[in-house]
């Protein structure tokens, strides 16, 4: 069995690559299918070979194994690699790690191989032995979850020579959700090794498929910025301290210290508990209900089969639930126009009441009521601000920096909650709503635009599926006191929202190679631009700029407003617009055009054709 199990875990990425009867419907999808044609000759020089199991077959085996499976098969380095200079800091993304682990994409060499993985996991090892000092008397143990990336194999088995060389206990969970890897430091279950002390996803969201990445977590939550500076220094120089030895030994200890857990069904029983519980007991308060769910071949498939239908949901007409990590039907994306499209379509063909859709890896969530009237940006925002504040009156809602000034009126006047509305990043959002509870100021939800979500009662998880359980608990309490009309109990809440009747975003890019620069960082540079626009703005008097504002310059005129900004991550200034009218939201981008046309360097071409429309 545990050999099985190690094929298993071993064969999983070619399954879920070599799918190949495909019908692609766009030029995204046949280019991403090109690639990764080049790329399987790859995997084929790697000897990872194919055996005909489906990663449906392979998600039906993994039903029916043990709860824990030892691991005698140890992942195998196969050779001692030879090591090229790499800058760790680089893979460095706000609080996440990110690099390129597939080739394929002309300019994308790899920059995430699998020596640089075991680093990294050999360097989260020893930070957190750093912080569990006190306890270090046990053995310590990490669990790692991976989406459905054609990478996902690979990087798992380096990550797990890397733990277990560090001494470590490795606990694999194969196909996983990132607020799930979270939730297992917090699981108390021996016979599912749970807690772990510390847990590792793989994923890198929504970008494409050659990319891959890491998020860490400890039951304190997910790491921080200076955290994950920290492990990147300590694995620079674990990496250079690599000797064939060390490689050996690695793979040695990985061979005794790898078990395997089917963990996603101790998560998704849990939120089938939480569902159960807010009806009031009820075993399937979802019965009768058809709800859809698009997981966009991430790993968010688990939520028809093992969430709503225990609850007596009805879920045919789902689509994409089977994990590839070529994404060959939509960016798994609530963002993504796309996305958001394919759910709506489906809802609409079925006559379902209520549509799901998730991102690659679970963080984040939209839904579509039964009239294919989406619930994500503001307006999720809004549905979740009201189902929170009926239980918690009068609370603050954490919001990004983009969200409308429709919003703050919904929340502020019609909810009666206050709106604090801050900066742009889901780990900012979630650590304002910390930070304003430890001052005294009570809040319970923090939550972007982007569809990341985190409650207070979650333990400040930002987590699409429990979102999506709030939102169904509310479906479940209304049928449990006899009303009817499907998802409209949703709609209902959100019917006072006003929305603009424009609203884009439109990305100017920064050219760090240009001599406009004089040799400053783009960070200097996108700053100097937007203090030219406030000052500029100003002195417009049909301008006003907003009394409170943490991020960028947010200026009101037109009937609108206007939001310019640095990205968190990138040599790019995201520009929002929402306004009544596109006359008016053209008179906001002429203002923002006047001020940083003069910047060279700033690519502004997007704007230009914005104004021109
Ligand atoms: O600043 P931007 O480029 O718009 O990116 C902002 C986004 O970055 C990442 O994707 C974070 O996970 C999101 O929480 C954040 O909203």
């Amino acid at each position: 069995m545990a050999e099985t199990m190690g094929k298993i875990v071993q064969n999983l990425s070619s399954a879920q690559c070599c799918q190949q009867t495909r019908q692609f419907g766009s030029q995204y999808q046949r280019d991403q299918y090109a690639q990764f044609k080049n790329n399987s000759l790859l995997f084929q020089r790697r000897k990872l070979t194919w055996t005909g199991i489906s990663a449906m077959q392979l998600h039906n085996m993994s039903n029916i194994s043990q709860r824990v499976v030892y691991c005698n098969a140890s992942p195998s380095a196969t050779a001692v690699p030879s090591l090229e200079k790499v800058d760790f800091l680089k893979l460095q993304n706000g609080s996440d790690i990110r690099g390129v682990a597939v080739d394929g994409v002309a300019g994308e060499p790899i920059n995430l191989t699998e020596p640089v993985t075991q680093a990294i996991a050999a360097a989260f090892a020893a930070w957190l032995l750093d912080k569990k000092k006190a306890d270090s008397s046990k053995r310590l143990k990490i669990s790692i979850g991976h989406d459905s990336r054609i990478s996902a194999q690979k990087l798992q088995d380096a990550a797990s020579r890397g733990i277990a060389g560090a001494d470590f206990d490795v606990v694999l969970y194969g196909l996983a959700s990132t607020p799930a890897m979270f939730n297992s430091t917090l699981t108390n279950n021996v016979s599912f090794l749970c807690p772990v002390d510390g847990a590792i996803m793989i994923t890198a969201s929504h970008l494409p498929y050659n990319r891959n990445g890491f998020k860490f977590f400890t039951n304190a939550g997910g790491l921080g910025k200076a955290d994950i500076k920290d492990i990147l220094e300590r694995a620079a120089n674990i990496y250079n301290g690599f000797t064939p030895e060390y490689f050996k030994e690695a793979e040695r200890k990985a061979s005794l210290s790898i078990s395997k857990v089917d963990y996603m069904s101790v998560y998704a029983s849990d939120l089938v508990a939480a569902v159960r519980k807010a009806s009031g007991n009820i075993e399937k308060p979802l019965e009768g209900f058809h709800i859809i769910v698009d997981a966009g071949n991430g790993a968010g498939g688990f939520f028809a089969g093992k969430v709503l239908e225990p609850l007596g949901a009805i879920t045919s007409g789902s689509q994409f639930l089977e994990p590839d990590g070529l994404f060959p039907n939509h960016i798994p994306n609530p963002e993504d126009k796309v996305a958001m499209k394919a759910i709506t379509q489906a809802v609409l063909d079925n006559k379902a009441d209520l549509g799901i859709i998730f991102d690659t890896d679970v963080d984040r969530s939209a839904a579509v009521d039964s009239t294919g009237r989406e619930f994500n940006r503001n307006r999720l925002i809004a549905l979740m601000s009201a189902i929170v504040l009926e239980e918690h009156p009068g609370t603050t809602i954490v919001t990004d920096s983009v969200t409308s000034d429709g919003l703050t009126t919904f929340i502020e006047k019609k909810l009666g909650g206050k709106h604090h509305r801050f900066k742009r990043g889901y780990k900012n959002v979630i650590d304002e709503a910390i930070r304003l509870n430890s001052v005294g100021e009570e809040s319970h939800l923090a939550i972007e635009t982007s569809g990341h979500g985190a409650l207070k009662e979650n333990h400040w998880l930002d987590d699409g599926a429990y979102l999506m359980v709030k939102l169904l608990n509310k479906l479940a309490s209304a049928r449990a006191s006899g009303q009817t009309g499907g998802s409209k109990v949703l709609t209902d809440l959100v019917d006072e929202l006003q929305e603009p009747g424009v609203a884009v975003e439109l990305r100017l890019k920064i050219d760090q190679n240009h001599p406009d620069l004089k040799g400053g960082s783009f960070r200097e540079y996108g700053e100097a631009v937007l203090k030219h626009l406030e000052n500029k703005s100003e002195s417009d008097s049909k301008l006003q700029k907003a009394p409170v504002n943490y991020e960028g310059v947010r200026v009101s005129g037109y009937g609108g407003w206007f939001l310019l900004r640095l990205s968190l991550h990138d040599p790019v200034l995201p520009l929002n617009i929402e306004a009544p009218s596109n006359e008016d939201a053209v008179k906001l981008g002429l203002a923002v055009l006047s001020a940083v046309n003069e910047f060279s360097a700033l690519d502004v071409s997007a704007l230009v054709k914005f104004v021109q429309q």
